[in-house]
């Protein structure tokens, strides 16, 4: 066996032809991303266990993976993503919308907007309580949090020029593979902004980012402070393993289905990426478990074209049944942002400059770069941000949070899910409706994240608990080889606009009758003409994107009666050898971005499947 010299990074052992894998592994990962390459790591740690990492991507580590700065240079490369057209949506006036998901040797987090934050500790304890107790409350895994991540505090010069910046290292670890460091410059502008939330009635700003509190918080990026580059799942879990001769990765290769004997997941088969039929399929067999990683737009894909999914679906596009699993590919549920209310601010110039000036105003740029190249320092020192407000429903809406979330509890759960849905998965969303109208009238929950970035223009509010739910399935005319059918359903249920109402009336509050006004903002949209619901419903049909690109729940842990796919040790229901290990399984969204979650999920996962292998 030969290994290509990718460049001068040391790795684990990369192939890029099938012919040369061994025939069997103990373990096999299918998507080298965020979780699946930190259970890769973990499980060949002690070199007692051989494992393959199959990636549909190629290996990259150009500037497009490994630029920080702005935080975009990953989104901006469309040959490192998926970019699949969803199902055009009816309540948002039959726009499409493109599902973007890494597709590289890192998956998402070699192209995420580096924002590293962690859900609140009710979103953890919440995902326990659908099982009556267990270990995925927060206290169970905030040492996962830690195991993941070093946290590097920001400079004294930071905290003393920024507005109350906090940070408390005892919820981060000092020796975690993945850097998470703070810039050395704000622009001043933001500071405005958190005065101005301050201001707010009933917010606080939490002790840390990762204290799992709501409130105002800076929040650090996964950037390596050494080299000012991304930290992300390949550098920390993957480079630097070349000593491990059990640890093989074969990129550029597309898993197509687990091979079963019986209820056995025995191995799965694999074409190369740029395939258009199986004619060059091979196989390759694990002797212990396979791991599903490949996120929550592909892990579905996967387990129906094998046979795992709702039995209708599987039948009508030909599939033999191996497990009638109605929760496959259900329960389809991202952030949502473009949700209208967004201001420029008339008096900005001359005081201020922001993160546009890097775009528009070369002189700045070049300023700018001189600093970043004395000492990483500068405004290029940020990545896509570096604080933002996440406010709980009842803040945002004191005197109305009660009677929407009533009647959001009241409703049929049937009623604003597809027709034909199984009874599992419709007792699964009335669980979850429950669990969310406790949360909207919670004080320790966010459902509002006003992110702030200092600038000219500022956009509106993003939605961490849309209660539309939305699936992601096999196109049955072609399994395999057609992207996946994408529904966010966004804005199916129309709970989701008494909610959004209220976040907009609420944003023009913040900006009218908080110190920011000062600065003048002015309302570019929706405009303050729009003034009633059925004008900001209108509005949000017209505008709003119901993806930040945090999908989660196509292969929740859930129990099997509300519509679960994997239990609490991530293993799928009624089958042997298979396991998830991605955001596939969050049975519902943290009330923050996704990223450091899922790295969580990569280590407790590498952790259960050792305790039973
Ligand atoms: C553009 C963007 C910006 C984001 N910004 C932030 C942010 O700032 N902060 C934050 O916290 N979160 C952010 N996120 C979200 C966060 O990065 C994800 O939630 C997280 O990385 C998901 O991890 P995962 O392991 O579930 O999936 P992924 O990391 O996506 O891994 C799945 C892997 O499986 C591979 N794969 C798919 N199908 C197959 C197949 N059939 N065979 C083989 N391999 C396959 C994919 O190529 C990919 O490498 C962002 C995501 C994106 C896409």
């Amino acid at each position: 066996l030969t290994v290509p010299a990718f460049d001068s990074i040391s790795h684990s052992q990369i192939f890029e032809r099938g012919e040369d894998l061994g025939a069997e592994y103990d373990y096999i990962v299918v998507g080298g991303g965020t979780a699946g390459l930190t259970v890769a790591d973990r499980l060949t740690e002690s070199g007692r266990y051989s494992v393959l990492v199959i990636e549909i991507g190629r290996y990259e580590n150009g500037t497009s993976v490994t630029t920080a700065s702005q935080g975009i240079y990953g989104f901006l490369d469309s040959t490192l993503q998926f970019n699949i057209p969803s199902v055009p949506q009816a309540d948002l006036n039959n726009r499409t919308i493109g599902v973007i998901v890494g597709k590289v040797l890192g998956g998402s987090s070699a192209v995420n907007g580096l924002q590293v934050m962690r859900g609140q500790k009710a979103d953890y304890d919440r995902w326990n309580k659908y099982f009556g107790g267990g270990s995925w409350g927060w206290n169970a895994i905030l040492p996962y949090f830690k195991k993941a991540w070093r946290l590097y505090p920001p400079t004294p010069e930071f905290v003393s020029t920024n507005y109350k910046v906090k940070w408390n290292t005892k919820y981060w670890g000092s020796v975690g593979k993945l850097a998470a460091s703070f810039p050395k410059y704000a622009f001043p502008f933001q500071n405005e902004l958190l005065k101005a939330m301050d201001e707010i009635p009933g917010v606080k700003f939490a002790e840390d980012s990762g204290s799992g509190d709501v409130g105002v918080w800076w929040h650090p990026s996964s950037v390596d402070p050494a080299t000012w580059q991304r930290s992300f799942a390949r550098p920390a879990h993957w480079d630097g393993v070349e000593t491990r001769s059990n640890y093989d990765t074969l990129v550029s290769h597309k898993v197509t289905k687990v091979i079963f004997q019986g209820t056995t997941a025995k191995g799965v088969q694999y074409i190369p990426a740029s395939a258009t039929t199986l004619a060059g399929a091979r196989t390759v067999r694990a002797k212990k478990e396979i791991i599903l990683s490949a996120g929550t737009i592909h892990t579905p894909q996967i387990l129906q074209a094998s046979g795992v999914g709702p039995k209708a679906l599987l039948r009508q596009a030909n599939i033999p049944v191996v497990k009638d699993l109605p929760g496959v590919g259900a329960n389809f549920q991202d952030h949502w942002f473009q949700l209208g209310a967004q201001y420029t601010f008339a008096k900005f110039r001359p005081t201020f400059q922001g993160p546009n000036d890097l775009y528009s105003n070369a002189t700045f740029l070049a300023e700018a770069q001189a600093q970043f190249a004395q000492n990483f320092s500068g405004p290029l020192s940020i990545a896509s941000g570096s604080a933002a407000g996440w406010f709980p429903f009842r803040t945002i809406a004191p005197d109305t949070y009660k009677s929407i979330a009533d009647r959001y509890e009241a409703q049929n759960p049937a009623a604003y899910l597809p027709p034909g849905t199984d009874k599992t998965v419709i007792a699964g969303y009335q669980a979850q409706k429950k669990a969310t109208a406790a949360l909207l009238r919670s004080k320790d929950a966010a459902t509002y994240n006003l992110f702030i970035r200092g600038d000219e223009s500022e956009g509106g509010p993003v939605y961490l608990h849309p209660v539309s739910r939305g699936f992601v399935n096999i196109n049955p005319a072609d399994p395999i080889f057609a992207p996946p059918l994408v529904d966010y359903r966004a804005l199916s249920n129309p709970a989701d606009i008494d909610i959004l109402y209220e976040f907009t009336k609420f944003t023009r509050k913040f900006y009218a009758e908080t110190s920011i006004k000062k600065w003048e903002p002015v309302e570019t949209a929706p405009g303050l003409g729009v003034t009633t619901k059925d004008g900001v419903a209108e509005y949000m049909r017209a505008t709003l994107t119901p993806s930040v690109f945090h999908p989660v729940g196509t292969a929740s842990m859930l129990p099997l009666k509300y519509g679960g796919v994997v239990d609490q040790k991530l293993k799928v229901y009624g089958l042997k050898g298979l396991s998830v290990a991605d955001a596939s399984v969050m049975p519902d969204l943290p009330g923050a971005y996704t990223q450091e979650t899922a790295y969580v999920i990569g280590e407790k996962a590498a952790d259960l499947i050792k305790a039973r292998a």
